[in-house]
Order: C-alpha cells, then structure tokens, then sequence
C-alpha cells in the first residue's frame, strides 16, 4: 500500500526557496482567511460576543462546518475575554479533536502551536504561559477542576459537542453550574451542531439559546431503498462504486471498531488487486481511538498524488474533527457503545444504531471544504425511527473514576449532585462499594486518607492507582508502574492475520508462564535496552545523533522482527514516565522486586482481588464478584493453559465473554490479601 505522500520539497537554491518559502506561507495564510470570513458564523461574530457578554451561560446551536470550534475561541480573544492571562477553554470529547483543531486554530491564528494556542490531553500538554486559547479533552479539564474547583485561570469554558453526553462532560456541567453560583465571572457556553437546546437551557434556569443559521457547503443525503443484511460488505460495494462512478474526493467510512476497519482494509486490497492497474490508485486510512497519535494524524495527511484517500474511521472522527479532502461519507448507521451492567458489575461493548444526532454529525464530515454526499446505508425509514440524541454515557458506563473525583472535590452527597440526568441509584451503589473495597473510601464514605486522596491524584483507573500505592508495599512498584503504563495502551503485540503464526513465534520469545502482566514487563525491559541501555556511551554530539539514528533503526528493526507495535511501546513509555513522576511527587518508594515474581504476583492478588476468578471443570472460569463464567481471551498467555486461579484486568463480550491481562495465583492469597471481600464473598 502505498505511504502517505510527503510533503517535502528538495531545495536547491537556498535563497530562491527561501523566497518561494515566503510566498507559498502567505498564499496560505490568505486562503485561511477566506476560508474563515466565509463561514456562516463570521456574519454573526459581533452579535455573539455582545450574547457572551451578556449571558454567564449561553447555548449556541449551529450547523456542523459553520464555524462554532475554531472561531468562537478566537472571536473572543479577540473581544478582550483574555485580558489579565485569563485562558478560553474549549473542551472536546476526544483527544484527536482536541489536537487537530488546535492545530487548526494555531495555523489560522499565524502561530506555533503551543503558544496563543494549544491543547492538553492525558499525557500530552502542548501549552505554555502565554496560551489564551487551550483545547482539551473534557476529562482534562475534570482534572483541572480538582486541583482549581473555580478554574480561575479561565473566563470562559466552552463545552463542545455536548450533545454526546459523556459521563466527563455532565460531571463538569454540574461542577460548572456550582461554580457558577459561587463565582459569576466564570462564563460557560455549551455548543453542538445536534442539541436539544431545551434540555440545556432548563439544567441551568432558563439559559439563553441562539442558533447559527446555515451551512457552508450542502450535503446530499442518500439512503438505500431497502435494510443491508451485511453492512461491512454494503461500504465495500458503496467505496468502489464512489471509486468508480465519482471524479475526485476522498471518501469518509463509519465503522464500529478496530476489527472491522482491518477486515475492510483487507477486503479492499482484495478488491483493488481484481480492478484494472488504472482503477487502483486507492490508498485506505485508519483511524481508531487505540491507534497509536502518530498513526492517528496520517489520516489528516493528503494521499499520494491521483489517489483518492479511503478513511475508515470509528466515532472517533464523528464530531470536530475536518478530515482535509472528505467529499463522501459512508455510513451504515452503527455505532460501538460502552453498557454496564451494576449487578454483574460488567462493562461490556455492544453494536447499537446511532442517534440521529450522530447520523447528523457523520454527514456533517462531508461538507467541509465544499458540497458533499453521504451515503446512509439504510432506509430514509429506519432513520425516522432512531433515537434523537444517544443515551448519556452516565447512564451506562462504570461512575467509580467520576465518583472518586467527586469525592476529592468536596462532593459527598452522590445521590444529590446536580447531574443532569441522574444514574441509576444501583450504578452508583456499585461504583460506591467498589471504591470502599479499594480503600478509596470510610465507612461513612467520605475519601479516605492517604489513600483515597492519592488514588484521586492519579490520571488512572481507581484500580490502577490502588495497584500503584500496594506496589509500594510489596517492594515491586518499578515492575507495577511498567505494568499500568502498558495496560494503558493498546495491544503491544501485532499480529497480523497473514502472519500469524509467525507472530505468535514471536511472542512467545517474551511469554512467562505465570501470564500476560509478567510478559508485558519483558516486553517493555527489552525496549528499554534498545532504546535507553547505552552499550557505549557517545563522547561527542555528532556521536550522540549516530547513536540516537543507529538506536532507532534498531529499535525499529526489532519490533518488526517480534511483530511489536513500536508506536505502543513508545506510548507507553511516555505514560511510564508521567506516572513515575505522579508517584515520586506522592512520596511512594520505587522499588524493584528483581527475580522475585512471585512477590510481584501476590501484589497483582492485593491488587486486582475484585477481578478473580476460579478454573471450573468444564474448563472455563467463573468470576468471583459476578459469578459470570468466562474464558480466558485467545491472545493471553495463559490461553488453552490448566492454572487453577487467575485475576485479570479486564472483560470483554465478543462472541463469549473472556477474560484479558490474566496472570497465575495461588488461590489462599485472596483470603489472606483481601480477608475483607473473600470472607464476605465465602
Ligand atoms: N483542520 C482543518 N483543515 C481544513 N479546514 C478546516 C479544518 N478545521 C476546520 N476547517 C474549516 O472550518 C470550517 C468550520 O470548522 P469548525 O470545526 O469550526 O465547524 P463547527 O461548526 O464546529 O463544525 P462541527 O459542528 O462539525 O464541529 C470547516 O467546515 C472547514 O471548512
């Protein structure tokens, strides 16, 4: 397949370039500006700033592509909202929104990102002291919120796409509309293309709303005449007959998850080896949220010169985000949701139709940059029939990391937060028992100290961060901070489907026998010696960059001879690091166990307790805190294995309900390391 076109150039004459340079940046910039008075939303900049002005909380609906994420920061940046250092925060359900836009908005604003305007992510800060104009993810600006209740670096909060109602965004609106009451300077605006203004404007007594007209570019809407039984090979159909049929445009297609895209990536090389050499410049992109950044942002990259670029694409990319090139959409009308069930205490991902709400944004992808089409592969009467907007994430998703954080921010009455819509008063019960059977919480379930104020310091699942302060104890927190840095990444391993084999050789080179936690320590180690153990150390800085160039061919060398995702790793390491530093500022002894494994499994006991479960005899396990009999996952080391007592890190319902990140225990340390749930549980 061919790689992403560069945009290098070879200079020759330096100074002709130079020039050329010039000219080609300021062409640019004027196309920008254009682009930007040409949107819907610049007729109404003046009116908006003066409802700003007079609203502390004001709604703005408007068309998907008029405007709403990159201008309104800037329009009021421009009106003096950032006078005395005070920051516009914009905040995005996603982290690719929040870091391509911010982008966006630098390169419009004629400046390096960073500076006037950056964004913040997990793990990932590109801001400064003189940004003013800060994208993030709403989770982000959650964290922010416990450290500052009033966010008094900013005067005004910008909540986007609120029509998703993630489980972050209605935590912040009750948080917001608690600050609000106590410090009115704070301005809040809360924006989407696809809002029930109503519902908003109720939560916070009557808001104003106001709606942004027009569009900049029409898109054509297309259904099919009847349901498809099989709606992964209806995109395939629907890609080539826009390969064949359409001159130009590249082409936006919504699938559910990782598996699916790399089953249509696969399908459409097959397709393109059938076709005439002509009808083969077709390049496919993907992009999911456990995709690796780097890879990520090749979708925002132009295909090579005659390619039309094909983007298969989860939600991700749903709402925000403008893929440069997109003229079509695909979209079958399906969508990956999180369900959790209380009473099993089970998140699983299951297959839903969107929302109209979300059919709206899709179709939305496809008129940016001029008119469009999007290709809904159902009937205009199944549409009728979706739900308006999604359940709110909050109603089906584990509250414990919300619940936590709430208590660190003084939040103790649960059941009486103004949450826009409440959860389930089970939900919260099991999030409440859950963190009390971590010692996050008292028996009168307030946050319990030290523990329950560090484990809300860590950016990490209560879990995680409970994994963390044991490991410091068992004299294996070196191992356990490696271990949570590569469980918070996707899977390391890469096993391509036509090399499978080999790529199972390959891991069982790092494979213990004790499970998959062990496995990923030598994963990580052996990285670590490519890429950090120096087996000479360079006495010059022109041996320093041989060294470093010669460390990244090897590294990369190596991980495609052990079928190891490199960008994974490396995400990994960048986690590894951020946790390190979390620990070391909480004053935890970073300690190694060495040889001593078994050390290290019993600390995965303490830690993991709540995720056991015991071999039955008919081969599979049942789990001990929701009785639910599961397998182990194909993709663990214990796979097909006979050990008598496992925990794990997570449980996933595909076809069966399995068990994943499983490692060996030895059955007596539950009683002995978790007395007060195996005593209860027995
Ligand atoms: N990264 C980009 N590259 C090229 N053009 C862009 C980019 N981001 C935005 N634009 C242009 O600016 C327009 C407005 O984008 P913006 O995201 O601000 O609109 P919006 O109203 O927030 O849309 P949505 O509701 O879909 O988020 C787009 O339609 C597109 O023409």
């Amino acid at each position: 397949m061919p790689s992403m076109a560069q945009n290098g150039r070879v200079t020759t004459d330096f100074k002709q370039s130079n020039q050329a340079h010039n000219s080609n940046a300021f062409a640019r910039r004027e196309e920008i500006r254009q682009q930007r008075e040409s949107l819907p939303i610049a007729s109404v900049k003046e009116r908006l700033i003066e409802e700003v002005k007079k609203h502390d909380v004001l709604i703005i609906v408007g068309e998907t592509g008029s405007g709403k994420t990159t201008q309104i920061p800037q329009f009021l940046f421009s009106a003096g909202f950032c006078r005395e250092g005070k920051s516009v925060g914009i905040t995005q359900p996603r982290r690719v929104a929040a870091v391509t836009v911010a982008k966006r908005v630098a390169e419009e604003c004629g400046v390096e990102l960073g500076q006037k305007v950056g964004y913040s992510i997990r793990f990932d800060d590109r801001t400064s002291g003189v940004t003013r104009i800060k994208y993030m993810t709403d989770g982000l600006l959650l964290r922010e919120a416990l450290l500052d209740p009033y966010l008094s670096r900013y005067s005004v909060v910008i909540v986007d796409e609120a029509h998703e109602r993630t489980v972050h965004t209605d935590v912040l609106l009750g948080l917001l509309k608690n600050v609000q009451k106590k410090f009115p300077p704070l301005k809040l605006i809360i924006m989407s293309a696809s809002l029930d203004a109503r519902v908003f404007s109720e939560y916070f007594g009557g808001a104003r709303a106001v709606h942004i007209q027009g569009r900049q570019h029409p898109v054509d809407i297309l259904y099919t005449l009847y349901p498809e039984k099989d709606y992964v090979d209806a995109a395939l159909v629907t890609i080539f007959q826009i390969h064949l049929e359409e001159r130009h445009g590249d082409i936006l297609v919504f699938l559910t998850g990782q598996e699916e895209i790399e089953a249509v990536e696969r399908l459409v090389q097959e397709r393109l080896r059938q076709l005439p050499e002509s009808n083969r410049k077709l390049v496919t992109v993907p992009i999911f949220s456990s995709l690796p950044s780097e890879q990520q942002m090749r979708v925002f990259m132009p295909a090579p010169d005659g390619h039309r670029k094909v983007v298969l694409a989860t939600n991700i990319a749903e709402t925000s985000v403008t893929i440069p090139g997109i003229k079509f959409v695909i979209d079958p009308g399906f969508v990956k949701a999180r369900s959790y069930d209380p009473a099993k205490g089970m998140e699983s991902l299951i297959i839903i139709p969107t929302s109209k709400a979300q059919a709206l944004q899709r179709s939305g992808r496809a008129g940016r940059e001029g008119p469009g089409k999007c290709f809904r592969l159902y009937p205009e009467s199944e549409f009728e029939k979706l739900e308006d907007s999604t359940k709110p994430e909050i109603k089906r998703c584990n509250l414990a990391n919300v619940i936590l954080q709430l208590k660190a921010l003084g939040v103790d009455d649960i059941f009486g937060f103004d949450f826009i819509e409440k959860p389930s008063r089970a939900a919260i019960v099991k999030s409440l028992e859950h963190l009390f059977l971590l010692g996050a919480l008292t028996d009168d379930c307030k946050l319990s100290d030290p523990v329950g104020h560090q484990m809300a310091r860590l950016p990490l699942d209560p879990i995680y961060s409970k994994a963390l302060i044991l490991a410091s104890q068992f004299n294996c927190l070196e191992e356990m901070l490696i271990t949570v840095a590569m469980l918070s990444v996707d899977s390391v391993f890469y096993a391509p489907r036509e090399k499978l084999d080999e790529s199972r050789t390959a891991a069982k080179c790092f494979a213990s026998p004790d499970g998959d936690h062990i496995t990923l320590i030598n994963v990580y180690r052996a990285a670590e010696d490519l890429l950090e153990k120096r087996k000479w150390v360079p006495h010059t800085e022109r041996n320093e960059k041989i060294f470093k160039a010669k460390s990244e061919k090897i590294f990369k060398r190596w991980c495609k001879e052990n079928f190891i995702n490199g960008r994974s790793v490396r995400h990994a390491r960048d986690i590894h690091s951020q946790i390190r530093g979390h620990v070391e500022q909480m004053g935890l002894r970073i300690t190694s166990c060495g040889d001593d494994m078994l050390q290290f499994r019993r600390c995965l006991a303490a830690s993991f307790f709540i995720n056991a479960a015991l071999k039955q005899p008919e081969g599979n396990y049942r789990a001990f805190g929701t009785g639910q009999v599961v397998q182990i996952h194909p993709s663990s080391v214990l796979f097909q294995s006979k050990v008598e007592c496992v925990v794990f890190n997570e449980m996933v319902q595909t076809t069966n309900k399995y068990i994943r990140n499983v490692t060996r225990i030895e059955y007596m340390w539950l009683t002995e390391l978790a007395p007060h749930y195996y005593t209860m549980q027995s």
